[in-house]
């Protein structure tokens, strides 16, 4: 399924934090969102997932009009990676994956056997197995952050969002979330702020600046020393590392 979105303006605290973008997530593909803290990542993120709404535009999921369709309808398509996992109750970690299941589900209908095997395979693709029955709140950030792709994972989503998905977590939970991701070979986007990461798993990217889109393309033609310098405000030399035969960046200011 493809993400469609058009004009889109999104206020907060009657302030323009997102502007005018429009941007397509073509189906199964990989597509990143870059910019700066506070350029307008997360809340351009959360109006598509319906935690805020836009002041103007359109969403689209394929013909599904992501804006004016009930959440359940939405969740039966899209799922949510998001930053903050914090819970105010604990489950065991298979339970925390079952929740996936809930926009496929009547109103107190049981859980079955297609649903279980959903579960068991999103706890196989993400290594959690052996942590099933471990209360969810002793987990590690890191191991807390697996739990929430597998609970997405088992939801089937067709499109899948995630807000800087790597945050906090060691060198081998960044690839394996990533890898993970990328083998679900569904529609996904993406924001990340470590663009060695966004360079080799996203097929094109945007880059917003004080909430508008200022540059789009392949990581090739959109990571330029200058646009790295307009974004970050930082001296930026690009390389091609000799081991991956993928970009490299040197920062400095
Ligand atoms: N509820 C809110 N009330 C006031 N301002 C907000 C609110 N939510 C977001 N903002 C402001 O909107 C701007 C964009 O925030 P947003 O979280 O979308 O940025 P971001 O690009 O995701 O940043 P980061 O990389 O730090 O996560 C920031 O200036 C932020 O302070």
């Amino acid at each position: 399924m493809k993400l469609s979105i058009q004009n889109l303006e999104i206020e907060v605290a009657h302030q323009s934090i997102v502007r005018q973008v429009s941007l397509e997530v073509p189906a199964q593909k990989t597509v990143g969102l870059i910019g700066a803290n506070g350029s307008g990542k997360s809340t351009l993120l959360r109006s598509i997932y319906k935690s805020i709404a836009p002041k103007k535009g359109t969403i689209y999921i394929d013909d599904i009009d992501v804006l004016t369709s009930p959440n359940k309808k939405v969740a039966k398509h899209l799922g949510v990676v998001g930053q903050f996992n914090e819970l105010n109750f604990d489950l065991t970690v298979e339970q925390m994956v079952l929740l996936g299941r809930t926009p496929h589900k009547k109103m107190m209908e049981a859980d079955n056997l297609y649903d279980f095997q959903r579960v068991q395979e999103a706890l196989l693709r993400t290594n959690l197995m052996h942590d099933k029955d471990r209360s969810y709140l002793s987990l590690s950030g890191g191991e807390k952050q697996r739990v929430i792709l597998a609970r997405t994972i088992a939801q089937e989503p067709k499109v899948m969002i995630l807000d800087e998905p790597t945050n906090h977590l060691d060198i081998r939970y960044q690839l394996e979330i990533l890898t993970a991701v990328k083998d679900l070979d569904i529609t996904t986007f993406v924001a990340l702020h470590d663009l060695e990461l966004t360079a080799s798993y996203c097929d094109y990217i945007y880059a917003l600046k004080n909430g508008e889109v200022i540059a789009q393309g392949t990581p090739e033609a959109v990571l330029t020393e200058e646009l790295i310098a307009e974004i970050y405000q930082v001296k930026c030399q690009i390389y091609q590392n000799p081991i991956t035969q993928q970009l490299g960046f040197h920062y400095s200011i």
